[in-house]
């Protein structure tokens, strides 16, 4: 089945305990923990501090997304917050050297590793690195703010994805834009995590739209 993912990024943050006990009761699987520095992207959020606070009140998967110019200068502390899993963008690093640093490096912590493309990214970027990676997030908007529509070239990358890889040896995630309508063609093209912002945490019943996902 597949995994709902909420974006945090949409939560209420004075309220992130209450909004993090809700969605978990509501059937999410994921916590999707959206990184930006202002530099990779024209927004900011939140880094590792509140990550490790958040990872003293669930017990849910923290699927850590990082938006940020040069991972590998904060992937430690990540790491050292108990992030689940750590994606940084592929458009981040300036050669494959760095790339297979930075999936080792993770992999070497007992962290699961993930690559991330925008829109603009071909799959054929990531396909050295495929064998290695935990997880691909395929971003359906422009990385930045939650809230934006759904960009219908994501379908065709997570069929690519679907079709280059074997026995599921990584795992295909999908984020921005998600809904239930965005997200059943995700699934039909071989989405297993769908990350979802604002449908989930702005949907008056919370319960029934991560339902309404899977
Ligand atoms: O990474 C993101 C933005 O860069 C968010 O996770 C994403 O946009 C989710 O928000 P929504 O579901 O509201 O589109």
């Amino acid at each position: 089945m597949v995994k709902v993912a909420p974006s945090v990024l949409s939560a209420d943050f004075a309220e992130l305990k209450k909004d993090l006990d809700s969605i978990k009761n509501c059937g999410a699987d994921w916590i999707h923990y959206d990184v930006m520095d202002g530099h990779f992207v024209p927004n900011i959020s939140f880094g590792y501090s509140i990550l490790n606070d958040i990872s003293q009140v669930t017990d849910l998967y923290l699927d850590v997304h990082l938006m940020i110019e040069n991972p590998m200068k904060y992937v430690d502390e990540f790491i050292k917050a108990h992030a689940s899993s750590i994606t940084a963008h592929i458009e981040a690093f300036s050669n494959e050297q760095d790339i297979r640093a930075f999936i080792q490096h993770v992999h070497h912590h007992g962290v699961n590793v993930g690559l991330s493309i925008k829109p603009a990214t071909p799959v054929d970027t990531l396909i050295p690195y495929l064998d290695d990676l935990d997880l691909v997030l395929v971003m359906s908007v422009e990385p930045g703010f939650g809230g934006q529509k759904f960009q219908e070239q994501a379908i065709s990358k997570i069929e690519q994805l679907d079709q280059l890889r074997q026995e599921r040896s990584y795992l295909i995630e999908v984020d921005g834009g998600i809904n239930a309508t965005t997200g059943m063609l995700c699934r039909q093209a071989g989405a297993d995590v769908l990350v979802a912002g604002s449908y989930v945490f702005q949907a008056e019943n919370r319960k029934e739209a991560i339902e309404s996902l899977k």
